[in-house]
């Protein structure tokens, strides 16, 4: 049965007692704050350290991420008093300028209030803070990431106009209850792009492809002690594959495997010359390269799955079980190659965590 916020209050502090070490009485006390607020309010407010200590563990918790080796190492911005679209944007140029770092990537997360009687005092439309526009064409195909093609054209219905590149970067969209959404260009210095060039086939540098540096999720709610952060966004760094393998891969998304063949001259009458094989193996390493050369950071899949199995020795010492999604933890790229993949996971989805929004509540 669906627990009621009292009890999920009540789990967390517990969860959060045990694991910084909270004396009983401090322990008691704040137990005794949060049934009287509950009472009284029928919500309650967690302290700033309940809050960054609630993010990790969901990011902890999040049993398709492979980075989560690093999940101590969250930057959490308080953003609880913020329900203004202007100052929304402030904090997120902020938030980007603060994560990109010069290509350093540090991962962090930005925290708006929490849903209140089921309404979302701000929400954020994007799936990702930065992603590049999608153009239906007459004729079917799509000018840039065919992903983004329904979104691009809300943006458009909002008075929005991109340059019709594709590669054109996707305003922000945000909306405060009750009132119509709002878009925001973002300022050319948050948002760091890389060219893809390859060390030695000028072929895949002349298709002339990029992709941007930093990742930030932005469609997803971060459930914390029963309470619902419907706008939470947060970054990591890429890991590389997911550029390489999907974004620019997918005949969904940029289908370049074609264009990444031909460039190499590469025999495409048969699949079993592997022509797909050899191309994606070259686009990946054109990624890893281009993403070094820029001093951006990001994970080739191999370091990835090792990063993520001394995680699993990690929380193994700690006594914490260690719950993964094999489907998701091993990378597109030989996954057989990699440490993951001949491992097994528990499927088990623990609070706090990251949770996608349905149809209704984006
Ligand atoms: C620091 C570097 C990080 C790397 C390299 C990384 C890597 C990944 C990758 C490759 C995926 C699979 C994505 C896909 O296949 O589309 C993933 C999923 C995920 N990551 Fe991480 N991650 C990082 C940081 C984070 C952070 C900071 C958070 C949250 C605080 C996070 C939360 C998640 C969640 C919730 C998913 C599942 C998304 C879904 O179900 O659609 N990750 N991560
Ligand atoms: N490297 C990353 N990769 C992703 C992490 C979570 C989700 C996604 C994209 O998910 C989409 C929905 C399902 N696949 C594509 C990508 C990160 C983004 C934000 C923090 S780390």
């Amino acid at each position: 049965a669906p627990s009621t916020l009292l009890q999920e209050a009540e789990q967390f502090l517990q969860l959060y007692a045990k694991e910084q070490e909270l004396p009983k009485a401090a322990y008691q006390d704040r137990r005794e704050e949060i049934v009287e607020s509950v009472a009284a309010q029928g919500t309650y407010e967690l302290t700033k350290a309940e809050l960054a200590f609630g993010a990790r563990v969901a990011w902890r918790n999040s049993i398709r991420c492979i980075g989560r080796l690093y999940w101590k190492s969250l930057h959490v911005f308080d953003a609880r008093q913020v329900t203004d679209a202007e100052t929304a944007f402030r904090l997120l140029c902020d938030h980007l300028r603060f994560a990109t770092n010069e290509g350093n990537i540090r991962s962090a997360i930005t925290i708006f209030p929490p849903d209140v009687e089921g309404r979302t005092p701000l929400k954020i439309l994007n799936h990702q803070l930065i992603r590049y526009a999608g153009y239906a064409q007459p004729d079917g195909s799509v000018l840039g990431d065919p992903a983004s093609a329904s979104f691009t054209r809300f943006c458009e219905s909002l008075g929005w106009q991109g340059k019709g590149t594709a590669f054109d970067v996707l305003p922000l969209v945000v909306q405060e209850a009750g009132r119509p959404p709002v878009w925001f260009e973002w300022p050319k210095e948050v948002c760091l792009e890389v060219p893809i060039t390859h060390p030695d086939q000028p072929g895949i540098t002349a298709l002339g492809l990029k992709w941007y540096a930093v990742p930030v999720i932005a469609d997803m709610w971060l459930s914390i002690g029963g309470l619902r952060f419907s706008a939470a966004p947060f970054n990591g760094w890429y890991m590389g594959a997911e550029i390489g393998a999907r974004n620019l891969a997918d005949q969904q998304r940029y289908n370049a495997l074609p264009k990444v063949a031909e460039a190499m001259n590469l025999d495409t009458s048969r699949n079993a010359t592997l022509w797909k094989d050899r191309a994606l193996v070259e686009l990946n390493a054109a990624v890893l390269h281009s993403y070094a050369q820029a001093g951006v950071k990001v994970v080739d899949h191999h370091s990835a799955a090792e990063q993520h199995a001394h995680f699993e020795r990690i929380e193994q010492s700690h006594g914490r079980p260690v719950n993964g999604d094999w489907t998701w933890l091993i990378p597109p790229v030989s996954p057989a190659t990699t440490a993951t993949f001949h491992r097994t996971y528990n499927a088990a989805e623990l609070k706090p965590n990251f949770f996608y929004k349905s149809a209704a509540e984006k």
